[in-house]
């Protein structure tokens, strides 16, 4: 898939992983909307991003993933200002074990709204382009953290959305691939408060530490390059990448 042109939304788009997934997306070519509830950080973003890209490649929605009213404003927003939608990255994502249902509401039910919403705008049977669908997901969806049990729920949750839509968006003629990027440790603020949002769990920071220890950190670039093939790579849908410091590796499931 050639970006050139493409009109991608990204959710969490403010900051970290978010970030960086927009910022690789207009070195492509592509226009985004970012979304985000931060708009502090986002509006000096967009300073950035306008002064490098110029205005009319971007565009910042106010837009909170726990409301699907703010999801379709957003969206309906893009579609008009854009002339359509071809990328979406449901990327928002917080990792809090004592706040654990909003953890459940933005992490899971965020992509899951995310992602019904843009149906109505991307599916060839609803009169859209098609296009590509990435959730970001994490490691913790393939291989648990011991420390963040809802977190690696949410995210086990959303390889298996990401796993079964795709398959549901073949058989009915979607023309939307979807496909879930597993990063493990990355170096943003979600990683950086960690230890303050375990909850019950807090007595196992010292082991989360020692995992991150052995485990190494990533950059927020060399996510979205692994964001961008699968975006771009058009053999992909369905798929599970799993990103760790010096691994780059499609995840296999057993097949009954
Ligand atoms: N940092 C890591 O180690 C890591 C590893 C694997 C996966 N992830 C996942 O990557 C995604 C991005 O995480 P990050 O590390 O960049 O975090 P971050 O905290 O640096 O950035 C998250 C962004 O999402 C926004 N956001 C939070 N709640 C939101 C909501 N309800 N609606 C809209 N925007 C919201 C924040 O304002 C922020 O701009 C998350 O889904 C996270 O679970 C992170
Ligand atoms: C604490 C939350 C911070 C970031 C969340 C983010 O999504 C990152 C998740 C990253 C990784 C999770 C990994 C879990 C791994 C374990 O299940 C285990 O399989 C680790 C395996 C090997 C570690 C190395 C070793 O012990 O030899």
């Amino acid at each position: 898939m050639d970006l050139n042109g493409k009109i991608a939304v990204v959710t969490g788009a403010a900051m970290g992983i978010g970030k960086a997934i927009t910022e690789i997306l207009l070195q492509n070519g592509a226009k985004v909307a970012l979304l985000d509830v931060n708009e502090t950080a986002a509006e000096s973003l967009m300073e950035a991003l306008n002064k490098q890209y110029g205005q009319e490649r971007t565009l910042f929605l106010k837009c909170n993933v726990e409301s699907e009213e703010q999801i379709k404003a957003a969206f309906q927003k893009t579609t008009e200002t854009f002339g359509g939608m071809d990328i979406l990255c449901n990327n928002a994502g917080i990792m809090n074990e004592s706040a654990w249902e909003q953890a459940v509401s933005i992490n899971l039910m965020g992509v899951i709204r995310g992602t019904y919403q843009a149906l109505e705008h991307m599916s060839k049977l609803n009169g859209g382009r098609g296009g590509v669908i990435i959730n970001t997901a994490s490691m913790a969806g393939i291989s648990p953290l011991l420390s963040c049990p809802v977190y690696t729920a949410t995210k086990n949750g959303v390889v298996g959305f990401t796993r079964a839509m795709a398959a549901a968006s073949t058989a009915s003629g979607y023309g939307i691939r979807v496909n879930a990027l597993c990063p493990s440790f990355v170096q943003t603020e979600l990683l950086s408060t960690i230890t303050s949002k375990m909850g019950r769990f807090s007595h196992l920071v010292d082991k989360t530490e020692q995992l991150v220890e052995k485990l190494g950190m990533l950059s927020v670039s060399e996510v979205a390059e692994c964001f961008l093939e699968l975006v771009t790579d058009e053999t992909k849908n369905g798929e599970a990448l799993l990103v760790i410091p010096k691994v780059k590796k499609y995840a296999t499931f057993p097949s009954v």
